[in-house]
């Protein structure tokens, strides 16, 4: 018998302890052991008066001699760090969807693990139930990857969705994503991108075999966006998705989270709720995309269940790299590309005129009746510095009151 100890009784974990009853038998004849759940960890004991007798609010109670593998889906870095160490010194295989400890400690734990002979495994901590990081660790590690361009946030993709084909407004979307179990408990983590920085950190640190830091990801994230935006991302054939973008460029590499408006029919433009989809380039594989479900409860158990699988299996502490280089990443699109910009004005024919001399501009197409004081149009940037500069030559004319931009990738070009 294999003896699971579970930290937290959430979505997440109350998903693991289901999906392991409901598919025990078939889990056992997989394996021939029996998975047995011995205790869980909660904060707050009344809150989930009745309904198992497995659950304590004491971390040793988890954290225990008998318990083989340790599960930690509490969520954020404190106690949760302090708990993992704990279980992995005790020699307890450790596994965890917690991207905010895999994103911020994740080497350090992984150097612990493999200290202590025991695996430290996080395949939930991306894309939900998609399976990423064991495909990136092991299967596809023949590739010199070269590009990773993914929707890496559920309840950002669930909102945008909501937002385009429901005309649902942002505050109603953000609440239904919560309702459904997707959204951090403190979603601003989603909503600022943040999210989707940490786990673009983890997939860009194991595909360059360099650690990229979250914290020096260049993010956007989607608060800003609203339903004039999204009306003219329609009228282009356009749907605005929150892309996680991070490319090798030379000795470098690019990494940036931003809000991004993409072909309606493309790859990431038929994503939708909270769906993630992650597109690779492999110098053997060439081009790649996994798609699938990247939060909800029994998504993201299929993950985490799928982790106590590969461990049964293997049982011998080799999961997982331990990468030490560590690589600043750039934040600058290098490529062509194109602005929707939306600039408020009192003198729109000046603001025109100015475009006009600066940008080659694509599209001016805002409604004259509509869109009162504002100009929106899509410009041609050869490169984002060189856009960036062009911004500032038109704020300085004096009579703009402010710019809203937008990217547009006809495709994401390597
Ligand atoms: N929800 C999703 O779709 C996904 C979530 N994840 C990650 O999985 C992890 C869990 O997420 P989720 O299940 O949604 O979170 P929830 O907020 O739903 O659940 C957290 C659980 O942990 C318990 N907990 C939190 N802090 C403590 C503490 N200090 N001591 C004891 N127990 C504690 C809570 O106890 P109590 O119930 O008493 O409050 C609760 O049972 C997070 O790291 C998240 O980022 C990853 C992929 C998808
Ligand atoms: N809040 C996250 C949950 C999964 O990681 C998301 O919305 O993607």
């Amino acid at each position: 018998m294999v003896s699971i100890g579970v930290l937290g009784y959430g979505v997440v974990g109350s998903g693991v302890v289901d999906l392991l009853q409901k598919n025990g038998d078939k889990l056992r004849q997989k394996l021939g052991v029996d998975l047995n759940v011995f205790k869980i960890l909660v904060k707050n004991l009344d809150k989930h008066k009745g309904r198992s007798p497995l659950l304590t609010n004491k971390a040793e109670d988890v954290i225990h001699e008998k318990v083989d593998i340790v599960i930690e889906v509490m969520g954020g870095i404190d106690p949760a760090y302090a708990y993992v160490k704990k279980a992995l010194v005790m020699k307890k295989h450790v596994i965890t969807a917690n991207k905010d400890l895999v994103a911020a400690h994740g080497e350090e734990l992984m150097a612990l693990a493999r200290e202590n002979q025991v695996c430290f495994a996080y395949e939930a901590s991306v894309g939900g139930g998609i399976p990423i990081i064991r495909p990136m660790t092991d299967s596809l590690a023949a590739n010199d990857i070269s590009q990773i361009a993914a929707i890496l946030n559920g309840t950002t993709n669930y909102i945008l969705t909501k937002m385009y084909k429901e005309n649902m407004d942002y505050k109603a979307a953000l609440q239904e994503a919560q309702r459904l179990g997707f959204a951090e408990s403190n979603p601003e983590s989603d909503v600022m991108g943040y999210d989707a920085a940490r786990k673009l950190s983890i997939l860009s640190t194991l595909a360059y075999d360099q650690k990229i830091d979250w914290k020096e990801i260049d993010v956007e994230g989607i608060t800003h966006i609203d339903a004039q935006d999204i009306k003219y991302a329609k009228k282009l054939g356009c749907v605005i998705k929150l892309l996680a973008i991070s490319k090798k460029k030379g000795d470098g590499i690019f990494a940036a989270v931003r809000p991004v408006m993409v072909s309606e029919k493309g790859p990431f433009g038929q994503i939708d709720n909270e769906f993630n989809g992650i597109m690779f380039q492999g110098d053997a594989i060439g081009e790649m995309m996994f798609i699938g479900k990247g939060a909800g409860k029994l998504p993201t158990a299929s993950a985490v269940v799928g982790d106590i699988v590969h461990i049964v299996q293997n049982h011998k502490g080799k999961y997982g790299k331990v990468i030490v280089e560590r690589k600043q990443p750039c934040h600058k699109w290098e490529n062509p590309f194109q602005w929707m910009l939306r600039i408020k004005t009192d003198d729109r024919y000046k603001v025109m005129g100015s475009i006009s001399e600066l940008f080659s501009i694509n599209n001016f197409m805002f409604d004259d009746a509509q869109d009162k004081g504002e100009v929106i149009c899509v410009v041609e940037i050869e490169n984002e510095l060189s856009g960036y500069e062009k911004l500032r030559h038109l704020e300085a004319q004096g009579y703009i009151k402010g710019i809203k931009k937008i990217m547009k990738l006809e495709e994401i070009a390597s």
